[in-house]
C-alpha cells in the first residue's frame, strides 16, 4: 500500500483475488459506492414518481419554448447531453447542456432552463436559475430538497422536482436525469413513456445483478472489463452521439473513481484524428517484438498500455433517428477494431441492448459505471472520497 498525498492511499498493481472477496470489497467501499450504483434502477423509479408529484404541466402551458438550456456541471450537466441525445436530432428546438455560471447571453423569455444540482448549491446551476428568473425565461429546477436551489426555484414560482441525497452526484446520474426528461416531455420535446422508464429500471436492476460483488470475475462483466483495464491507459469511443453519451460518462466515473487518465468522446471525431494514438508509443509502439524501431532497452514501452473500450449502439432500427446512417457507424466500429487489432491493441466492446434510446444509453453505463467502482477497490482506493475536488474547490475558492 503506497500513502499518498492528501490521505489518498493505494497501490500500483490492481490486486484480482481482492475483487472475488466480497467482504474486503465491502471493507474498501465504506460509503457504500457500489449499493449505490446499484440502487439505478431505484432512482428512474423514485426519481419519475417525484416528478410526477411536482406541477410540471404549468411548463407547458405556453407551449413550446425557442430553446431548452440545461443547466449544471459534472454529472448534473451530464443530464443535459442525455437529454439531447434522447430528443435527437429530430428535435424540434435546440437543447443546449450549458456547464459555466448564468446562462447564454440569448436566453430571454421564449426559451426555457432547467437548472440541475445534485447538492443544489452549485454555482453554475444557482447562476443559471437566478439569471433565468431575472430574464422572464421558464426555469425548472432539479435538485436536493431544501436546497439553495429550491429557495431560488420557490422565489421564482417555477416547478422544483426534489431529488434526495443519498451518495455523491455521480453515483445519483439517473436520479437527476429523470426529472430531467420528464419536464422536457411536458414541453413535447422527448417520447419517453412510462413503459420506457419501467423498462430502463429494470434493464439497471438486471446489470446490477450481473455486476454484484458476489458474482465473480468470470462471469460479472464489470469486474472483467475493470480487470482488462488495470494498468492501462483507456480510451473510450462511442459508436453514436447515444454512445458518445456513455463514453464521456465511463471517462468521469473512470476518471473520479479509479483515478485513471482517460481518452473518452466520438468515433466519428477520433477516427480524424485521435485514432493516432493507437501507433503511438502506449499503442502499437509499446508492443515491442512487433516493432522494428523499438528500442529494446528502453522499458517505458512495455509497461502502460493503450486499452480501447468500444461502446457500440447498433440503433433500433436503421431508419432510426440517427445523425449518420447506421451502416456508416457500424463500419467505423468495425473499422477501428481492425485498425486496434492489427496494433496490438486489446479492445473490449459493449454493445447497446434494449427497445428505447434511454434503455440502450442505461445498457452501455451501467456496466462501465461499475467496473470504474471496481478498478478503483483493486488499486485499494476509496472510489467515493475524492480530496482533490475539494482541495480544488478550496484553492480556486468555490
Ligand atoms: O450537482 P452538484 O452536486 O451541485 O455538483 C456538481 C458537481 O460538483 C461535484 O459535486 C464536485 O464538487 C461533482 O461530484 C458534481 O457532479
Amino acid at each position: 500500500m503506497i500513502d499518498g498525498t492528501a490521505g489518498v492511499s493505494g497501490h500500483r498493481d490492481a490486486d484480482e483475488a481482492l475483487l472475488d472477496d466480497p467482504d474486503a470489497l465491502a471493507e474498501r467501499d465504506p460509503g457504500g459506492m457500489l449499493r449505490h450504483t446499484a440502487s439505478a434502477g431505484a432512482q428512474v423509479r423514485e426519481s419519475a414518481a417525484l416528478a410526477a408529484e411536482a406541477n410540471l404541466s404549468v411548463l407547458g402551458d405556453e407551449g413550446r419554448p425557442r430553446a431548452v438550456v440545461i443547466a449544471g456541471i459534472g454529472t448534473a450537466g451530464r443530464t443535459g447531453d442525455v437529454l439531447a441525445t434522447v430528443a435527437g436530432p429530430r428535435c424540434p428546438v435546440p437543447v443546449i447542456p450549458h456547464r459555466s455560471a448564468g446562462v447564454p447571453g440569448w436566453v430571454g423569455a421564449a426559451d426555457v432552463v432547467i437548472a440541475v444540482s445534485a447538492s443544489g448549491r452549485s454555482p453554475e446551476a444557482l447562476g443559471a436559475a437566478e439569471a433565468a428568473h431575472r430574464r422572464g425565461a421558464r426555469l425548472v429546477a432539479v435538485g436536493a430538497p431544501d436546497s439553495q436551489l429550491q429557495s431560488v426555484a420557490e422565489r421564482a414560482r417555477a416547478p422544483f422536482i426534489p431529488v434526495p441525497r443519498r451518495a455523491p452526484a455521480r453515483a445519483s446520474l439517473w436520479a437527476l436525469t429523470v426529472p430531467v426528461l420528464l419536464a422536457a416531455r411536458t414541453l413535447g420535446l422527448v417520447k419517453v413513456n412510462e413503459a420506457d422508464l419501467a423498462e430502463t429500471a429494470a434493464r439497471l436492476d438486471a446489470d446490477a445483478d450481473r455486476c454484484r460483488p458476489t458474482a465473480e470475475s468470470f462471469v460479472n462483466p464489470a469486474k472483467s472489463l475493470a480487470l482488462g483495464l488495470a494498468g492501462s491507459i483507456p480510451i473510450v469511443w462511442g459508436s453514436s452521439p447515444l454512445a458518445t453519451v456513455a463514453a464521456r460518462r465511463f471517462g468521469d466515473t473512470l476518471s473520479a473513481n479509479a483515478r485513471y487518465p482517460v481518452v473518452s468522446g466520438a468515433l466519428g471525431e477520433a477516427g480524424r484524428g485521435r485514432v493516432g494514438l493507437l501507433d503511438g508509443v502506449f499503442g502499437g509502439l509499446a508492443e515491442g517484438e512487433r516493432d522494428i524501431f523499438a528500442d529494446p532497452d528502453d522499458e517505458t514501452p512495455a509497461g502502460t498500455r493503450l486499452r480501447l473500450v468500444l461502446l457500440r449502439d447498433g440503433g433500433l432500427n436503421a431508419e432510426d433517428d440517427a445523425d449518420e446512417p447506421l451502416a456508416v457507424e457500424e463500419r467505423r466500429a468495425e473499422a477501428v477494431q481492425t485498425l486496434a487489432e492489427r496494433r496490438g491493441v486489446r479492445c473490449d466492446v459493449v454493445t447497446a441492448e434494449g427497445g428505447s434510446a434511454l434503455e440502450r444509453l442505461a445498457s452501455l453505463v451501467a456496466v462501465p459505471d461499475f467496473a470504474s467502482i471496481y478498478l478503483a477497490l483493486a488499486h485499494g482506493l476509496d472510489p467515493m472520497a475524492v480530496p482533490a475536488i475539494t482541495e480544488m474547490k478550496e484553492l480556486a475558492n468555490q
